[in-house]
């Protein structure tokens, strides 16, 4: 063996050494052989010749019914007297084994040292069976075993189970096609070289190694053609074109060899007595004599050394590529664990002051979304605050209904009491106070809510401050957690009590003078307008059926049947049916005997309304601008058309005629529209006679289950709702405006402003610095693995680094 060979082996050792014993893994790619063939070709057998040990389970059917994964690990000779020049590697001879501490272990079971290999042997047979089955059936599961020696080279082998074509026992019906698979994965890798076993007794051309191989090495660079049972070929044939590289070309050509029969190893004949008979054979055969120097295991053990180390140094620029790889993965990760310049008693302060503003400016980061490790999966820090006022503060603001928990009863409740003993005025505009009062305050909830969410939004922000360096000082972490969480709770009385004063400033005043209001008159003047549009369709309606009945009568009276006159004045009488209830109301509303009204006033407030300085007055009347027309009709229908004979009424003034409702704040009812079709000045017989028809008739009252109202009172609690609904809206969206800012101002902003002081002032305390700086037990030896680990590849780039 070449001495570079010899330096290479030995440096490929080292790093194995290294990388098994501190990382555990493969982390470096070393190369690994992988043995392929069909069943019972003799795979086992070469790879246990390459070992020079007796281990593996043999057998004429299946055998190799999962992968084992052989990692041999060389340790240093105990023996004094090292064989100098010996073939120390392989095959074993008695004399470089003798004395040498070699042992087995398996991966499931972990710590148990096999000596005797002949127990390697039974424990591959009983961890095959227990995953496998013992009827022939295979798994993809693989076996680890470990063999430590100082006579073997570090790397790793792999056994596979044997093409086969046809299923038996246990074996799924697409065994072929598994196994394949399971092949080309392990040979597939570029660090693995492929021994492709085909016996010389099956003619080359059908080997399904070869085939494999090709696949996935189509230059032949990393496959070695070993021919085995070339003592079982028929006599008079022999494999001479093949080995010669004639048949089947191979850059690594073909080797043949002559392992161990079924009856060898039934009669345990020593591996040293099966080499010596190998070479005999090819020494004594009259078609290999001549080409017996390379035959037999021996000459397959070098060759696959010579391959090793061409592809080891080969291999040796990425390995080392990759070693800088890792060192600087370690060393940042070594730094994510703190600053080795900050380490000893006289640093503890700087380290504790320099933990504690990163901590600080992580937290201030989050906040402002300048943070270097914002999420891209979900949203956090400052955007989940702009969330919080934005969609769920925003929307449950919005989706409040400012009327929906008012009854009609709770409405007129509250007038009658806004009057007290005296008759009502106008518009009752004391009910209106009493009742938007509550109104304001269902604001307030949704505000509290909004300063309680970005206060647990700002606590959470905090306990994602800290960093791989802070978590090796949990004491530290902890208390900076802690005292931001104070800070912050802190805060959290004056920002709810803020915010609480927003809503209680909201209701302590009720301005009806703001621009956005919409005023009584407007209130009612769209009441009006919406009964007049009504109005209007049926009319339409009305005039069409009318003279559709005027054409049929048309007809009719070509037919003698009736006379035209008579038919007109009972379609009339028909057609205003649902009119005159509301006719007969006005007549008698507009009675001088009736109860409680208000018209007057109400026209007087109207005018008040109109010529009121805009500036807010306490106690001012329900403003607000009329249009025209609106206020015409409104006092229209309070007053009767101009013209009509009637006078304006004093004022009590019966508008009590029960109306059977519900008012809904969405419905569109409209009063004035069918007080004013008392204009049509029905007779009052015709009035009295459709009276009775009309209750519950209405579309505009469809609801017949609450108290009766008369009127006036609908006519009020309509007025109140809509008037209610306005002034809420303008409420709502100062509230909507004001909390985020609050909050921002004397929450958010202000923790941010104190937050370094804040931490200063409670934590950079000399005795509290040895409690502070506490090191995790874990992190601390993950920290010393990591230190660890990178010297290991310091020290193995430094190894590299001398050969290359
Ligand atoms: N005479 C002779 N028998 C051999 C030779 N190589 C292997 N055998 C026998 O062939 C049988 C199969 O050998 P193994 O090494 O178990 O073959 P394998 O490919 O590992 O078999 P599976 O793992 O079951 O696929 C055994 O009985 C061996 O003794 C050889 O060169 N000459």
């Amino acid at each position: 063996m070449a001495s570079l060979g010899e330096d290479l082996l030995n440096i490929v050792n080292k790093l194995q050494d290294l990388v098994f014993n501190t990382i555990g893994n493969d982390s470096l790619d070393l190369p690994q052989i992988v043995v392929v063939g069909s069943q019972s070709s003799g795979k086992s057998s070469v790879l246990e010749n390459i070992v020079g040990r007796d281990f593996l389970p043999r057998g004429s059917g299946i055998v190799t019914r999962r992968p084992l994964i052989l990692q041999l690990i060389n340790v240093p000779s105990d023996r004094e007297d090292k064989p100098g020049n010996d073939e120390v590697h392989i095959p074993h001879t008695p004399a470089s084994v003798a004395g040498q501490n070699e042992w087995a272990e398996f991966l499931h079971e972990p710590g148990r040292r096999f000596q005797d290999f002949q127990e390697v042997k039974q424990e591959i047979e009983r961890e095959t069976a227990r995953i496998a089955g013992s009827n022939k059936g295979i798994s993809r599961q693989p076996i680890n075993l470990k063999i430590y020696s100082p006579s073997v080279l570090s790397l790793t082998l792999v056994d596979l189970p044997g093409l086969t074509k046809v299923p038996i026992g246990d074996q799924p019906g697409d065994i072929e096609k598994q196994t394949r698979n399971l092949i080309s994965e392990y040979i597939a890798k570029p660090n693995s070289i492929i021994l492709a076993v085909s016996p010389a007794n099956v003619d080359i051309v059908n080997s399904e190694a070869l085939k494999l191989a090709r696949h996935v090495d189509p230059m032949g660079k990393r496959t070695i053609g070993v021919l085995t049972k070339l003592d079982l070929m028929d006599h008079g044939t022999n494999a001479l074109d093949i080995l010669s590289g004639r048949v089947y070309p191979l850059k690594l050509g073909f080797i043949g060899a002559v392992n161990r029969s079924q009856q060898d190893i039934q009669g345990n004949k020593p591996m040293s007595d099966a080499l010596d008979a190998e070479r005999h054979f090819f020494r004594s055969h009259p078609a290999y004599r001549n080409m017996a120097n390379r035959c037999g295991t021996q000459y397959l053990a070098k060759t696959l050394n010579g391959t090793l180390m061409s592809h080891i140094r080969d291999r040796l620029p990425d390995i080392k590529a990759r070693l800088n790889t890792l060192m600087g993965q370690t060393q940042q990760e070594l730094a994510s664990y703190g600053d080795a310049a900050f380490t000893g008693k006289e640093h503890r302060g700087s380290l504790i002051l320099q933990l504690m503003t990163r901590f600080a400016t992580s937290f201030i980061s989050s906040i402002d979304g300048t943070s270097s490790e914002i999420s891209t999966k979900e949203l956090c820090g400052g955007a989940r605050i702009y969330y919080i006022f934005n969609s769920v503060f925003g929307n449950s603001l919005e989706t409040i209904d400012p009327t929906t928990n008012l009854s009609v009863l709770d409405i007129r409740t509250a007038i009658r009491n806004s009057t007290g003993p005296r008759p009502s005025l106008f518009v009752p505009e004391g009910a209106f106070d009493l009742l938007v009062k509550p109104q304001i305050k269902l604001l307030e909830i949704p505000g509290q809510r909004c300063v309680e969410l970005v206060y647990e939004e700002l606590i959470k922000i905090c306990h994602t401050c800290g960093s791989n360096e802070l978590s090796r000082y949990p004491r530290l972490q902890g208390k900076l957690i802690e005292v931001v969480s104070d800070l912050l709770r802190e805060r959290l009385g004056p920002c709810s009590h803020y915010v609480e004063s927003l809503i209680s400033i909201q209701r302590a005043y009720i301005n009806t003078n703001h621009p956005n209001f919409l005023g009584a008159a407007a209130a009612m003047s769209s009441v009006i307008n919406d009964k007049q549009e009504r109005e209007r369709k049926i009319a339409l309606a009305e005039e069409r059926r009318k003279r559709e009945r005027r054409r049929m009568k048309e007809l009719n009276g070509v037919n003698g049947v009736e006379t035209p006159e008579e038919e007109e004045e009972l379609g009339a009488q028909h057609v205003e049916l649902p009119m005159r209830g509301h006719a007969s109301k006005m007549s008698r509303s507009l009675s001088p005997n009736g109860a409680r009204g208000t018209t007057h006033s109400l026209a007087a407030t109207l005018q008040q309304g109109r010529s009121a300085s805009p500036a807010a007055r306490p106690g001012q009347a329900l403003g607000g601008q009329v249009p025209g027309g609106a206020r015409d009709s409104f006092l229209n229908y309070f007053f009767g058309k101009e013209g009509n004979g009637n006078t304006i009424p004093p004022t009590h003034v019966a508008l009590d005629r029960p109306v059977s409702r519900q008012v809904s704040s969405h419905a569109e009812p409209s009063f004035a529209g069918s007080i004013r079709r008392g204009d049509t000045r029905m007779p009052e017989s015709v009035l009295e006679d459709i009276e009775p028809n009309l209750q519950g008739e209405d579309p505009l009252f469809p609801y017949d289950d609450t108290p009766a109202l008369s009127e006036r009172e609908a006519l009020e609690t309509e007025l109140i709702r809509r008037l209610i609904s306005s002034y809420f809206n303008i409420v709502r969206e100062m509230i909507a405006d004001q909390v985020p800012k609050a909050v921002m101002h004397l929450l958010v902003n202000h923790s941010k402003d104190v937050v370094q002081n804040r931490l200063v002032s409670s934590l950079y305390k000399e005795d509290l610095f040895e409690e502070l700086l506490y090191e995790d037990d874990n992190i601390k030896s993950e920290r010393e693995k990591c230190e660890k680990l990178l010297n290991t590849y310091k020290e193995a780039a430094k190894i590299i680094g001398e050969v290359l």
